[in-house]
């Protein structure tokens, strides 16, 4: 999915991370602060229900590659639906999180994408469907496979989280951000064949093309 004004290319100065922000979507309760928290602060409590919208950054080390996350935690409760989209513009990644204990959260996560891709144009911004609380396992109404099946017919990542257990939270901003990272690369591969390719059709006129004649 693609924002209808692209979403920005990443600042990237020399020796400073590229800087991705990345939308935390889903109906209210899911966990979405409590990833944000135990992602960015390992740590997990009791929070009151995110007001607007709240901010955290972190910063990941790749190898070489080092990375800058802007993470927006939006609110789930319905009256706040409405401006939710604000938050998306100048996406690069979005993690859709429902609850594995309710339905609904799950069916709402799927209004989330709808609401996604009329920003957004396919293959734009990186999104992993998450389903949380893991721990509650007793309690499921959603099925790992039903979860992993909805995500493979729109091309997103999945994974399941506990937030309360620190179970897979790295792992989810891992792989965005490793998807994330190699769009770049695939990106700055793209930028330096099209410019290899203009400076040839640049020549001047009557030089060579080739060796032969
Ligand atoms: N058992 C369990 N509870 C969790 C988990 N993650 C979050 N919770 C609890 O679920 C409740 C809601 O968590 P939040 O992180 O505030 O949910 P939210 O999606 O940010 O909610 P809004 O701010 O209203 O959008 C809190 O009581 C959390 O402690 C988890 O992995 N397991």
């Amino acid at each position: 999915m693609a924002q209808a004004a692209a979403a920005p290319h990443p600042r990237a100065t020399p020796g400073q991370p590229c800087v991705f922000k990345l939308v935390l979507l889903g109906s209210s309760s899911v966990g979405k602060s409590s990833l944000a928290l135990r992602y960015v602060k390992n740590d997990f409590k009791s929070t009151l229900p995110t007001v607007g919208c709240a901010f955290f950054t972190k910063v990941v080390e790749f190898g070489a590659a080092s990375l800058k996350f802007e993470i927006w935690d939006t609110a789930g409760q319905e009256k706040y639906h409405s401006v939710c989209h604000l938050y998306f513009r100048g996406a690069n990644a979005a993690l859709l999180v429902y609850d594995i204990t309710s339905k609904d959260s799950f069916c709402m996560a799927q209004q989330w994408l709808k609401d996604l891709e009329k920003e957004f144009q396919p293959g734009e911004v990186v999104v992993m469907l998450v389903g949380n609380k893991t721990d509650l396992g007793e309690e499921r109404e959603v099925m790992f496979e039903e979860g992993k099946e909805f995500a493979e017919s729109k091309g997103l990542l999945f994974m399941e989280t506990s937030a309360r257990l620190n179970h897979q939270v790295t792992e989810v901003f891992s792989a965005v951000a490793r998807e994330l990272l190699q769009r770049e690369e695939r990106k700055k591969d793209q930028t330096q064949q099209r410019d290899a390719r203009l400076a040839l059709n640049e020549r001047p006129a009557g030089q060579a093309k080739c060796c032969a004649h």
